[in-house]
């Protein structure tokens, strides 16, 4: 061979067409791989992609359409599904029971291991979490969420004055209703506000973070080994953007900190933070690490702002498109004196419209969706499932029917999980969004901006449920607000 023709290194066509033999390899040998060991029959229904690989359906999740995609191959297949060659779908009420009954054995997915740190939302290990649960479930009753309502008043009532400002004029109302999820969340869980009220309107900076956040984990879980890499990147754009994972956590430790230096750790202030701190003294069970408690704090925050904030903004748009069922609920909040008695929770808790108008919200609209639209809008569970209907959940009288029903079973799943990983929020988010409503219901005729609102508020979920056009554009008037029938 004459070493001056001869081509010491590969040509660029050579490399390219070998790195496309390799890239093609790798892929054909991943499918034949998959499809000889998932362990579903092969009979089991589903897409066919969902046959070969796991990645369609992540890439279904980052559009943010799973919940529908999931809810459609039902409606196609039937109760069981094939998302992937390692994982089934379930529909059904016999699915609910086996998945989530009393004596249930399924675990959380490996899934949320990718939303930040390690917590009780985040726990698959049962014993692990009892632990958990042991240590704080305390600071989640209903007595010590009770103990709250002055710092939540305090919020709905600024969430209030705040679209009171605007009367008569378009107004974003999920931006409003995340705010005051977001401040009810700093002042109960991290013992302060985060002053969302504060200054020109904009959002504080932690919620662009939390954002952010979102998106990076939802990355990492689809391409690991992507994110490594951009980590590695000297781009400092990039790094800001990836570092939002760790800020909601250092934002927490920053406030566990502030907390106990003003409060020190054995302070009666009824807030979430101090019972975590304190340890719960009926049961001698002690306090966790403060490592932990800056976990949970977090982890807490941030399951409370876009559940609540954005169920606060689907019932206030759900109402606006109905005004049958603002006038009735209306009636019902100025017939029980709510107003008279300073809006207090207890006169508004069991109001059944009330109720009613929140849960078929939530029916139509779960705030953490997890594919529950297959039995949501099951249609053999819920004539016409589509259809806003707070009728459904009310007795010919008007009474709650609720706890009766057979459906109601499925609606404790729609309200936040059930059993032992049921959400420890439930009470929290519901009586911010309930006194919300009603001082607002009572106070004006709520209306659609336009019909461009149907668009801004279509559903797309990334593990929360987010409306498409992030916003809500509603308008508050205060003229003729009377309870009449029209
Ligand atoms: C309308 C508001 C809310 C809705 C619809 C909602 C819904 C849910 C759902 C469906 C789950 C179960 C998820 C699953 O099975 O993976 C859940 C879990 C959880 N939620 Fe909520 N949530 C809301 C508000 C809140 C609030 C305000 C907090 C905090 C104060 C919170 C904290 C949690 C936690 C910590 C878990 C995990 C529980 C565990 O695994 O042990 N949520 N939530």
């Amino acid at each position: 061979m004459n070493p001056r023709t001869a081509e010491p290194y590969l040509s660029a066509p050579g490399l390219a067409s070998a790195v496309a033999a390799v890239v093609l390899g790798t892929l054909l040998w991943n499918i034949v791989r998959n499809i000889l060991t998932s362990p579903i029959p092969s009979s089991v229904p589903g897409p066919f992609l969902a046959r070969i690989t796991s990645k369609w359906i992540l890439l279904v999740d980052l559009s943010g359409q799973r919940a529908q995609v999931v809810d459609a191959l039902h409606k196609k297949h039937g109760p069981v599904v094939r998302l992937a060659p390692d994982e089934l779908s379930f529909a059904g009420r016999d699915a609910v029971k086996a998945i989530y009954g009393a004596g249930a054995t399924v675990v959380k997915s490996p899934a949320y291991n990718l939303f930040g740190k390690r917590g009780m939302f985040q726990m698959q290990d049962p014993r692990e979490h009892r632990e958990r649960q042991r240590r704080i479930a305390h600071i989640f009753s209903a007595a010590s969420l009770q103990q709250t309502e002055p710092l939540v008043q305090a919020v709905v009532g600024r969430t209030v004055a705040t679209l009171a400002a605007s009367v008569g004029a378009p107004v974003d109302a999920l931006h409003w209703c995340r705010m005051m999820a977001l401040d009810v969340a700093g002042a109960v869980l991290m013992g302060k506000e985060f002053g969302a009220f504060d200054g020109d309107g904009a959002a504080p900076v932690y919620v662009r973070h939390l954002d952010n956040a979102y998106i990076a984990w939802a990355l990492n879980g689809l391409a690991p080994a992507l994110v490594w890499l951009l980590e590695r990147l000297p781009i400092q754009s990039l790094q800001r953007f990836l570092a939002a994972r760790e800020y909601v956590y250092s934002y927490g430790e920053h406030a566990v900190q502030q907390y106990l230096k003003t409060n020190g750790r054995a302070s009666s202030r009824r807030t979430l933070i101090s019972k975590m701190i304190a340890g719960n003294p009926e049961t001698g069970a002690e306090p966790l690490p403060d490592a932990d408690i800056v976990i949970e704090v977090s982890n807490n925050t941030f399951a409370a702002v876009d559940s609540t904030g954005n169920t606060a903004a689907y019932t206030l748009y759900r109402l606006a498109c109905v005004p049958e069922w603002q006038q009735r609920l209306r009636r019902e909040i100025r017939a029980s004196g709510a107003k008279e008695k300073g809006f207090q929770y207890q006169s508004l808790q069991a109001l059944p419209v009330l109720n009613a108008v929140l849960v078929e919200t939530l029916r139509l609209h779960p705030a953490v969706p997890t594919g529950l639209p297959r039995l949501t809008r099951d249609a053999t569970i819920f004539p016409d499932p589509d259809k806003f209907d707070p009728g459904r959940w009310l007795s010919g009288d008007g009474a709650a029917v609720f706890a009766g029903t057979p459906v109601a079973q499925e609606m404790t799943l729609v309200w936040g999980g059930r059993g032992p990983r049921a959400c420890s929020g439930q009470y929290m988010a519901a009586m911010e969004v309930k006194l919300l409503l009603a001082q607002l219901v009572d106070r004006f005729q709520v209306g659609l901006q336009g019909e461009a609102t149907h668009g801004e508020m279509e559903m797309t979920a990334h593990f929360h449920l987010i409306p498409k056009g992030r916003r809500c554009g509603l308008v508050f008037d205060d003229e003729e607000v009377s309870d009449e029938t029209t």
